[in-house]
């Protein structure tokens, strides 16, 4: 077999795996705005802007994945994917990770509505998040399921918020980190359905091997955007004696 050949075969299930997991290296926990908060770096200030920018991707995520339903024939599929809505949306009495997330707002001294007016979001958060959403209304829903996959990385940095947090950021109130606690097992039952679904469906040539890896990095591009906005939105820039003010910053109480 010559060379050419050899390089068009499609990866093994194993290899095609590993190289979706070897996209980590591309994640956000890498982005100097994550490793600032695993370090305890962060001012008050920062901490709360990530929180309130954040929460426009958390309502996102519902709207997503009911994109990825709404184009997804597969009524097993759907079955479990339906999941993801109310995990985050809530059900019945059981709060959802979208309350979850108000309540981290109000941990780290925002208001609720700070947190739900959407007032803190900058603009290249909302560009950002938007594009997630239209990729998941415009793409099959196997290339949506495929844009998830960021997940596989989430319970690491979930993780080491669990972790840090306590003594980088003592001031936070304890039930802030429901959310990040809630999500280390939902997340890992995401990723077994998420990973499934690509590897089936992506593993018939190299070339679909390479396109989901293109479109695993689209998205690890969405939160890394999200990242350097919130690091701009909430940095005060001085250059020559000046202050810059990248965003008209709300005052919040102590
Ligand atoms: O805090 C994080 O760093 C982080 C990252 C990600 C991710 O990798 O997309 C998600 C979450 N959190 C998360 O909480 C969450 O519910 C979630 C859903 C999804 C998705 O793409 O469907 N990603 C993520």
């Amino acid at each position: 077999m010559n060379a050419v050949t050899q390089a068009q075969l499609p990866w093994t299930r194993e290899e095609f795996e590993a190289k979706l997991r070897e996209k980590g290296q591309g994640y956000h926990i890498y982005h100097p705005f994550h490793v600032m908060m695993y370090e305890g770096k962060l001012t008050k200030e920062q901490l709360q802007c990530w929180v309130a920018n954040r929460f426009y991707y958390q309502i996102a995520i519902p709207m997503k994945d009911a994109a990825i339903l709404s184009n997804c024939p597969d009524k097993e599929v759907r079955k479990q994917w339906i999941v993801r809505i109310t995990d985050h949306d809530g059900v019945d009495d059981q709060i959802g990770g979208i309350e979850a997330w108000i309540k981290l707002g109000e941990a780290v001294g925002l208001t609720r509505e700070q947190v739900t007016s959407l007032e803190l979001v900058s603009p290249g958060v909302r560009f950002a998040v938007d594009a997630y959403i239209n990729f998941a209304k415009q793409r099959s829903w196997q290339e949506s399921v495929c844009s998830s996959l960021t997940e596989l990385f989430a319970p690491h940095i979930h993780q080491q918020r669990i972790s840090s947090w306590p003594s980088m950021y003592p001031w936070v109130k304890e039930e802030g980190l429901m959310y990040f606690k809630k999500r280390l097992t939902e997340a890992r039952r995401d990723v077994e359905q998420g990973l499934g679904v690509t590897l089936d469906y992506f593993s018939t040539s190299r070339e679909m091997q390479l396109k989901a890896l293109d479109i695993l990095q689209f998205k690890l591009n969405v939160l890394w955007v999200i990242a350097d906005s919130i690091m701009l939105a909430s940095t005060e820039i001085k250059t020559e004696g000046r202050d810059y003010l990248r965003q008209p910053v709300i005052k919040i109480q102590d």
